[in-house]
């Protein structure tokens, strides 16, 4: 047998680390903000910024340099106390270094021993197989006891290697810590050998052609999406799985309609939310995985015509039955969690 019993999955790793979860907190997480911790002056910007994110994340990995790693960790520490994040309900997570570098023991150690009690997730980047978590989950449980925590520290992985990729159903299921996964579509492109240098989004060159005219006259070309099959398998493996799928980075910052489109995309596949690495993505991200007031009403047609969310109905012209009700029953939840956080969409979507 290669797994743990049912009765073992859910029994703490440490003697004395808390209780994993059984069922994940449900918390809006439409955009992770990513804040490099070692520069002061974004670093103080965090207690304004944190009441409009849903999440603020403190990146110790890929984009600080190798000489600023230490002072990174130092300023999300620091991070860890300039806000009431478990108090006010912003998220606060802390993105380390990967399991192979250099980083990743101290990393993990000073987080949860100086800022576990505030700290809400761990993102494991180039997490590889289950092993990884595995290694992780025992590492965190022993010091979750050393620090008294009470609370079980998640974890989150990046997908973006193409083992990683071929595994990720088995990263899903590896702990109870497992809160969600993120595509990381640029080192899974290099991971791939895709010819790109872009973070994530489109690409000119990969497109398709319609068939030659008899006239011999310009053939349409458009776009295509070279992210879809992944983002639709890390949906399907998270899902699975009980967790959350997001999309990751959007490169191009000056790019705001392109964005939008990559994060929609991403919200109509099924992610919960995405990263943002500028300010400016942050009104995208919350825009995009926020319901449409229009199809929340339409969602909610639907709920009060079926109320016991059977048999058949039409609205609109369009069949309404059990699936569309659960369809529908999607788009009221996010709506109901969207307005607790944001009074101009309550209102939105209550019709007033
Ligand atoms: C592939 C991956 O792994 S992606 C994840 C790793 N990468 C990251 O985390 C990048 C995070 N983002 C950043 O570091 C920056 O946004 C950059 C480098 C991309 C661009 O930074 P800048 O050139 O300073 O952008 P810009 O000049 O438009 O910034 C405008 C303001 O927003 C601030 N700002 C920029 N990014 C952020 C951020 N992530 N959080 C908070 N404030 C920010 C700037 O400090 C600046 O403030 P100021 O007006 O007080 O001077
Ligand atoms: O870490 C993110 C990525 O795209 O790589
Ligand atoms: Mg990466």
């Amino acid at each position: 047998m290669s797994q743990k019993t049912p009765r073992n999955f859910f029994k703490p790793l440490a003697i004395g680390a808390p209780e994993p979860m059984r069922d994940l907190p449900v918390k809006l997480e439409r955009m992770i903000h990513f804040v490099p911790p070692h520069l002061d002056k974004v670093r103080a910007k965090v207690p304004s910024m944190a009441p409009g994110v849903d999440v603020i994340l403190a990146n110790l990995e890929d984009a600080i340099p190798a000489d600023a790693k230490d002072a990174a960790r130092a300023g999300a520490i620091e991070m860890a106390n300039m806000y009431d994040w478990q108090g006010k309900g912003t998220g606060f997570w802390s993105r380390v270094n990967p399991l192979n570098s250099p980083w990743f023991q101290e990393d993990v150690s000073q987080l949860v021993l100086n800022a576990g009690h505030q700290l809400d997730v761990i993102m494991l980047p180039k997490v590889e197989g289950p092993w990884d978590i595995h290694f992780a989950d025992q590492y965190v449980a022993q010091l979750e006891a050393k620090a008294g925590l009470t609370r079980p520290i998640l974890f989150h992985a990046i997908l973006e290697t193409a083992q990683g990729m071929a595994l990720v159903e088995d990263i899903a299921l590896a702990s109870p810590r497992m809160q969600g996964i993120s595509l990381g579509p640029a080192d899974l492109a290099a991971d791939r050998k895709m010819k790109t240098t872009r973070v994530g989004g489109g690409h000119p060159f990969y497109r398709v052609i319609e068939d030659p005219k008899e006239d011999g006259s310009d053939r349409a070309s458009a776009q295509q999406d070279p992210w879809h099959y992944t983002i639709a398998r890390m949906v399907d493996a998270c899902r699975m799985a009980g967790i959350n799928a997001f999309y990751g980075p959007f490169g191009d910052i000056a790019d705001l309609d392109a964005c939008e489109q990559q994060f929609r995309n991403a919200f109509l596949l099924g992610c919960a939310g995405t990263w943002s690495l500028h300010p400016n993505q942050i009104a995208i991200a919350k825009k995009v995985f926020s319901p449409d007031p229009d199809e929340v009403k339409f969602a909610r047609k639907i709920l009060a015509a079926m109320p016991d969310g059977t048999g058949v109905a039409m609205i609109d012209g369009k069949m309404q039955d059990d699936a569309t009700w659960k369809q529908a029953k999607v788009i009221s939840d996010l709506a109901d969690l969207v307005a607790g956080k944001d009074p101009d969409l309550a209102k939105a979507y209550s019709g007033d």
